[in-house]
């Protein structure tokens, strides 16, 4: 395993790092960063919540700018944080913002000239897990949360595969892709023109259809410029009262789409996290 260390920072008491290695999923170099809390220099392991950002984000934005460590730290809780898409002058790439390099949509590619390295999918559900639990200190105990274009891709991930997460949260998700221009423009590059084929990455068609259940916490600013065009979080909120899915969707009075908000409601999201992790001393 190739993993280089591109820098380190203690943050309260624990360490915030980021690393650079060889994706298989994705055939290119990829960067994560990883908060490690103060619990791991007594030889504890940890749960992991794993954090998907959104578009034109890279592992740093979340890490820098959400404010999450305090929490993460007193409840004992790693954060990942990947790349939003494969990188480098080999892989396919867009000018605009929301499809390319930056924006990859949590998705498996089956189209030209996105399928060799856009595999987004495979690489935070499998490639990523797996290394982080053979390298770092940490159970295999995960939640996933993210924002917007990876809010997207953390309930995605979470309804497609309920096994593997203990819990998932979303800031502002791209709720319902198939409905949406973000969604359509991305899907039909990524996926192909047969709309049919999109339906296993909307959480408002996967949500409405589950039979399976991890618990779910969604916040939504209800002053987004993103909110009617892109959001959609009316559709989620239908699925769920249709499959009796526990989902607490929130609507926030004047929070916008940014790191503000965010950073404002960070900690309740870790400690639902921490909740259903069983870490910290509020489960
Ligand atoms: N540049 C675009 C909008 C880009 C944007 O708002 N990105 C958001 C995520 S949007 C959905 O996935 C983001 O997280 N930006 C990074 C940050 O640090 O705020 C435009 O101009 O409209």
């Amino acid at each position: 395993m190739t993993l280089e260390n591109l820098s380190s920072n203690k943050s309260f008491g624990g360490w915030h790092k980021q690393y650079s290695h060889p994706s298989e999923s994705l055939g290119c170099a990829m960067r994560f960063a990883i908060y490690l809390p103060p619990q791991v220099a007594n030889g504890q392991k940890v749960p992991v919540l794993y954090w998907l950002s959104g578009l034109t984000c890279t592992d740093e934005n979340f890490m820098q700018k959400a404010g999450a460590h305090r929490a993460a730290a007193e409840l004992g809780m790693a954060i990942v944080a990947p790349d939003t898409s494969p990188r480098g002058d080999h892989v396919a790439d867009d000018e605009s913002y929301d499809l390319g390099q930056g924006a990859g949509f949590y998705v498996n590619a089956t189209e030209s000239p996105w399928h060799p390295h856009y595999r987004m999918y495979d690489y935070a559900l499998n490639e990523l897990p797996a290394l982080i639990e053979s390298v770092f200190p940490v159970t295999n105990q995960r939640s996933i949360a993210g924002h917007s274009m990876g809010g997207h891709g953390a309930l995605v991930l979470a309804l497609r595969n309920p096994a593997r997460y203990q819990s998932v949260s979303a800031f502002s998700p791209i709720s319902n892709p198939v409905n949406c221009p973000w969604g359509k423009k991305a899907f039909t590059a990524y996926l192909g023109k047969d709309s049919s084929r999109w339906a296993e990455y909307d959480a408002s068609l996967l949500m409405r259809d589950a039979t399976q259940f991890v618990p779910a916490l969604v916040d939504q600013g209800d002053a987004d410029n993103f909110l009617t065009d892109q959001l959609r979080p009316e559709a989620l909120a239908a699925a769920a009262s249709t499959s009796n899915y526990p989902l607490e969707l929130n609507f926030r009075e004047g929070y916008d789409h940014s790191y503000f908000f965010i950073s404002s409601f960070i900690e309740q999201h870790l400690r639902f996290h921490g909740r259903h992790l069983g870490c910290g001393s509020n489960y």
